[in-house]
């Protein structure tokens, strides 16, 4: 914090006095005032002074001699790690600027308001930065100080009378803007620095949007951890950003408590997260573990079969659960004929048929996991036997409890009342076994839906089981009844809409104790099982009290570009409204009809052109047309990378099937045969969906290029 004196009346501003006319962000780094005196000079004084006040602190972290306070060799590992780690975090990330804004706020943060005042100015950036003396240089951006840089507006200024945004070029500090946010003169206008940031060319993975995270975009990111949070939001309003920010956000505000239960990002596939997963890092995050639902199911079994839709469908159905909830209890003797006999030297212990039969319906009645009630009945019988002891008169004590638990008649009894049950065989069982599924799902399933999701040929066991996707949720669902899955502190979930019934538990079962924010857009759902609510969504992750969130301003696709693919909205999703871009330019949109023949030709044309722009270029298509696509690509001179491989100045251009596409993003988009996208899904709301999120993927400009008709809902 840096303390100066605010005259009553006057704005505040860097020179002391004068009013300083924000200078023009585009100011290259020639124009701009170069000696030290200026206000840019001085902001580039305290750019330079911040740095090295960084290096000293990790001088220091580096000096750091941990001889004398560790006891042993194993605090001085875990130590010197932590130390290792503070060093790595202090590194001064030549293209990330240190700061990207600067709070002056009208009075000393939470004192009384009073006439000449103290004020307190505060540099916003990426981390805290102090000096010799401990005092901030740089505050991280999401201190309590730094909230009115994202918030504060004329309307409600927080107590702040300048904003300060900083540009930057190749590193150098070259411009600034300012908002005076208490002269009721000044006019609100959109910042150049957001809109150049929005504009700047896609090359490489995702980047964080930490110095123009939007007021409603803000709200979500610093919402409690206590509470569960789900974003509706159309194609590029920022879902996945603001998620990855919130999880910057509540590592920073629950350090202590995320890192004991950790934290978990589950994205759509491999080449999406490979796409994010700079993003916390740059944030100063390396402990966040990213995977796909797949992932986080796969120690069950691996995947080596698929379905039929249809029958994908029903297996991911909530009521499933029902169905093997059923079947993991019918393992349970609940009728009971013969008593348990207990030999302990020379006396015979008897605990009769009913009194076990009591405990197990008490176990069955309780709300405990499988294996927990299994564990639990030991115990149970035993202590009928030590009460009985008693009653004879004998004075056994809790390690007397122990013994009689693992008796062998007591475990004996055990086995036979309450068996252990492997997860994997009882999904076996009931995918393999018609009358066993028959018994279980009876008024649960139809049963023609029986019928579809029994195994054509039935797996001898379960290592040579071909368990599809579906399948192996079910598995993680039998596992979880039997034993309790473990929970964590909170749970990003992206794209959330394409997931089934059973997955969307499978993930709740996984934040049960935590919390969760759920990001997706029902327009863009694209599996048959894909959610048609949010509330339906909440019910099965087990978060029904979650708050729904909209966002509406799209900072990727430019104003023509949304309009052409919102065309499609009224029959993907009826009732959405579209995004409103907050791109100046309107895009380069092109539609471009061929012959069949002419079509790959024309489509390696349109890559060509879209490569003379600076930036990225995506070649989108359908999956069952990228193998054509490749042959004409290669045959004209043009290498291409897959969807998840980087982006570099030197190779811009990527071959994404339609399948891929979703949450990416390339400054240029070639679309290939809208109508081959459509039809390759099962059905036409499917393909329609699939075709709005290909069409939503452009930063810049769309080239549509077909020969068969396009869909009508887009002419
Ligand atoms: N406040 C912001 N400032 C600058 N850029 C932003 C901001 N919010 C989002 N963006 C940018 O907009 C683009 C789209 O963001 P993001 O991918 O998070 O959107 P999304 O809603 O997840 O899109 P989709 O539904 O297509 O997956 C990204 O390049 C992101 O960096």
């Amino acid at each position: 914090m840096i303390p100066y004196v605010i005259p009553r009346d006057t704005h505040v501003n860097p020179s002391g006095g004068k009013t300083v006319p924000a200078p023009d962000p585009a100011t290259s780094p020639s124009d701009a005032p170069a000696d030290s005196t200026g206000p840019l000079g001085r902001e580039r004084a305290h750019l330079t002074a911040s740095r090295a006040a960084l290096r000293a602190m990790r001088e220091d972290a580096e000096a750091l001699d941990i001889r004398d306070v560790t006891a042993n060799w194993v605090n001085a590992v875990v130590l010197g790690a932590q130390i290792e780690d503070r060093i790595k975090s202090l590194a001064d990330l030549s293209h990330t600027p240190l700061f990207f804004g600067r709070l002056d706020y009208l009075h000393v943060v939470g004192a009384e308001e009073a006439e000449g005042a103290e004020g307190e100015r505060f540099y916003i950036g990426r981390r805290h930065v102090h000096d010799a003396d401990g005092d901030p240089m740089v505050i991280d951006w999401r201190a309590p100080v730094s909230q009115p840089f994202y918030r504060a507006s004329k309307k409600d200024p927080l107590g702040v009378g300048l904003r300060r945004r900083f540009g930057y070029t190749g590193g150098e500090l070259t411009a600034y803007e300012d908002e005076h946010l208490s002269d009721p003169a000044e006019a609100e206008r959109t910042s150049k620095l957001l809109q150049a940031e929005i504009e700047r060319p896609r090359v490489g993975p995702m980047r964080d949007i930490v110095a123009t995270i939007q007021p409603e975009q803000d709200e979500i990111v610093r919402s409690g951890l206590s509470g569960s949070v789900c974003v509706q939001g159309g194609p590029g309003t920022g879902k996945t950003a603001v998620g990855l920010h919130r999880v910057a956000y509540l590592l920073y505000a629950h350090r202590d408590r995320l890192a004991r239960t950790g934290t978990l990002v589950i994205g759509p596939n491999k080449s999406f997260l490979h796409y994010i997963e700079q993003v916390l890092p740059a944030l100063g995050e390396l402990e966040v573990r990213q995977a796909t639902v797949d992932d986080l199911v796969a120690v069950h079994g691996e995947v080596r079969g698929a379905d039929e839709a249809d029958a994908a469908v029903i297996k991911g159905d909530a009521r499933m659960a029902e169905v093997l909830r059923r079947a993991l209890r019918s393992h349970v003797t609940a009728v009971l004929t013969e008593p348990v006999m207990v030999v302990r030297g020379s006396r015979r212990w008897r605990v009769p048929a009913y009194e076990l039969e009591e405990m197990v319906g008490e176990l069955l009645a309780r709300d405990i996991r499988y294996g927990a009630a299994r564990d639990a009945l030991p115990q149970r019988i035993a202590h009928a036997v030590l009460v009985r002891m008693e009653q004879a008169g004998e004075a056994p004590d809790d390690r007397v409890q122990d013994a009689v638990a693992r008796n062998p008649a007591v475990k004996a009894a055990v086995k036979a009342i309450w068996p252990a049950v492997d997860p994997a065989k009882l999904v076996l069982r009931l995918l393999s076994d018609a009358d066993f599924l028959a018994e279980h799902a009876q008024g649960v399933l139809s049963a023609e839906e029986q019928k579809r999701i029994l195994w054509a040929k039935p797996a001898r066991s379960v290592k040579s089981a071909k368990w599809s996707a579906a399948d192996v949720v079910l598995l993680d669902e039998a596992a979880d009844l039997i034993s309790r899955t473990h929970s964590l502190g909170h749970v990003v979930l992206d794209e959330a809409q394409d997931l089934s019934p059973m997955q969307y538990r499978a993930v709740g079962r996984r934040c049960t104790t935590g919390s969760a924010t759920v990001l997706g857009d029902l327009a863009q759902g694209t599996t048959p099982w894909a959610t048609a609510s949010w509330a339906e969504a909440l019910r099965h992750l087990g978060k029904p009290e979650a708050a729904v969130e909209e966002l509406t301003a799209g900072f990727r696709v430019p104003r023509d570009v949304i309009a052409y693919a919102s065309r499609l909205l009224p029959v993907i999703s009826p009732g959405l409204a579209p995004v409103s871009s907050v791109r100046e330019s309107a895009g380069a949109l092109a539609v471009r009809q061929v012959t069949a023949a002419d079509l790959p030709g024309a489509v390696v044309e349109a890559c060509a052109e879209a490569l003379r722009n600076e930036g990225s270029t995506g070649l989108i298509a359908a999956d069952a047309r990228i193998g054509e696509l490749a042959a004409a690509l290669t045959a004209a001179g043009h290498a291409y990378l897959s969807p998840g491989e980087e982006t570099t100045a030197e190779s811009r251009l990527t071959l994404v099937p339609a399948s891929l596409a979703k949450g990416l993003e390339y400054d240029y988009v070639v679309l290939d045969e809208p109508a081959a996208v459509v039809s390759g899904e099962p059905d036409e709301r499917t393909g329609l969906r699939r075709l709005y999120v290909a069409l939503t993927r452009a930063v810049s400009g769309l080239a549509v290029v077909h020969a068969a008709p396009l869909p009508t809902a887009l002419t």
